[in-house]
């Protein structure tokens, strides 16, 4: 019997499916979303927008958005019960653990959620868009022992949750900017959460089973959980002159710096430039942050000692500083990127699961072949 010995370590570029949603360039830093650049997106849409069209796989007429919309708005209530289990939620609790087991208990809650057809996944994944920003706020205003701030539905997806979260109507100006940063981190292919959601809807399981993958599979530091550390990292390092010698050490040392880094782009991600110069603009009104002159200074000297093997800032080094001028804590960084990757990861299960098939790869056995069973006082 032969066997393929070829390995695609990490499936580095291996490709399983098609896909209409996202196009990504990654040696001339090229992001697309149905055709249309991520600056396009940024500069003209709305996180709602964005989302309807990756449901649709089409830019939706006027119409279609207004519905979607009030849809939206409708559903932006949890039920009690769910305020209930995040209100005992132990306050010292990681944030995406607490975001995981919300969304598995939402999907207990459910009546509608063994059903994996078309139509009953749409209506999931418009739950899902509205409720993910709820649950996160009341995340937030329970750990902090606030009283939870119910939605409005006069308000835009962005500009409720930053109400929600504390209290007030934000600026129009903040409004923008978190919408903005929703925008950029919609959708991105195949990274690790996508496909984590893909292949646990592959085996024809539920729309929450699958969400709640995603969010396991985001957690991680070496996908949505590197904006987290990143201002970990920032705090480390505590003032701009200290900067390059921390990052040196590091580099020095064989670490891995956080924020830097592509498993696709190797030049630059065009998502870490919209978000360098939305942050530039607010430390610019507001007197350079502190925050904002380090991270300079760490790209300008990552850039110089590894920009040559295709290291240059992601998606996470500059948003936690938008984040932070938002009055974000870190600590919620990572669940805020699911708040958007939400729309990415239920319009890829929708796509995948008009023409699923089991995701299942293999792996080179490297074991014993010739063995045989040895009773316990035969061993050594
Ligand atoms: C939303 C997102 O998920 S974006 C990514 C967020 N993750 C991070 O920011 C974590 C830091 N970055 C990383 O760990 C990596 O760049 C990843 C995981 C994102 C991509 O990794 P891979 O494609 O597997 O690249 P790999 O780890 O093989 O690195 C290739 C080379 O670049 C180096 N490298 C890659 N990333 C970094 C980094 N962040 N700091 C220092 N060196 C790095 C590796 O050490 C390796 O060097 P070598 O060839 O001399 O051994
Ligand atoms: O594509 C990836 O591997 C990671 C990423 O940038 C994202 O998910 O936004």
């Amino acid at each position: 019997m032969t066997q393929n010995q070829e390995i695609a370590k990490g499936l580095e570029g291996v490709r399983f499916t098609e896909s209409k949603l996202t196009f990504i360039n990654g040696q001339e830093g090229i992001l697309t979303h149905l055709g249309i650049p991520i600056q396009e997106w940024a500069e003209q849409s709305t996180f709602e927008e964005l989302s309807l069209a990756l449901l649709l796989r089409r830019l939706p007429i006027a119409q279609e958005l207004a519905e979607f919309d009030a849809e939206l708005k409708a559903n932006r209530e949890i039920p009690e019960e769910l305020t209930q289990l995040i209100r005992q939620m132990p306050q010292d609790a990681n944030p995406m653990q607490a975001l995981r087991t919300a969304v598995s208990y939402l999907g207990l809650l459910d009546q509608q959620s063994e059903d994996i057809t078309p139509e009953a996944r749409r209506a999931i994944s418009v739950r899902l868009i509205a409720q993910l920003a709820t649950i996160i706020a009341a995340q937030m205003r329970a750990a902090n022992g606030k009283d939870i701030v119910a939605p409005r539905q006069d308000l835009s997806h962005a500009g409720n949750f930053l109400y929600m979260i504390n209290g007030t109507e934000p600026t129009p100006e903040q409004a923008r900017l978190f919408d903005i940063a929703l925008i950029l981190h919609v959708d991105h292919g195949m990274n690790a959460s996508t496909f984590t959601a893909i292949a646990t809807s592959s085996t024809l399981s539920d729309m929450y089973s699958a969400m709640t993958s995603a969010i396991g599979a985001l957690k991680g530091p070496l996908h949505g959980g590197a904006n987290e550390q990143v201002m970990v990292m920032l705090e480390e390092v505590g003032s701009p002159d200290k900067a390059a010698d921390y990052i040196n050490a590091k580099l020095d040392n064989k670490e891995k710096i956080m924020g830097v880094g592509h498993r696709v782009y190797k030049n630059f991600d065009p998502r870490s430039r919209v978000l360098r110069d939305y942050a530039a603009m607010v430390a610019d009104k507001e007197g350079k942050s502190t925050n904002y002159q380090i991270l300079e200074t760490i790209e300008k000297t990552v850039v110089d000692r590894i920009g040559d093997k295709g290291i240059y800032p992601n998606v996470d080094f500059y948003s936690g500083t938008v984040y932070t001028d938002l009055g974000i804590e870190k600590e919620y960084f990572t669940p805020i990127f699911a708040l958007a990757r939400i729309s990415g990861w239920c319009a890829s299960v929708m796509e995948y699961s008009e023409d699923n098939r089991l995701l299942r790869p293999s792996s080179v056995y490297t074991g014993d072949t010739d063995a045989h069973y040895l009773n316990l006082e035969d061993r050594s």
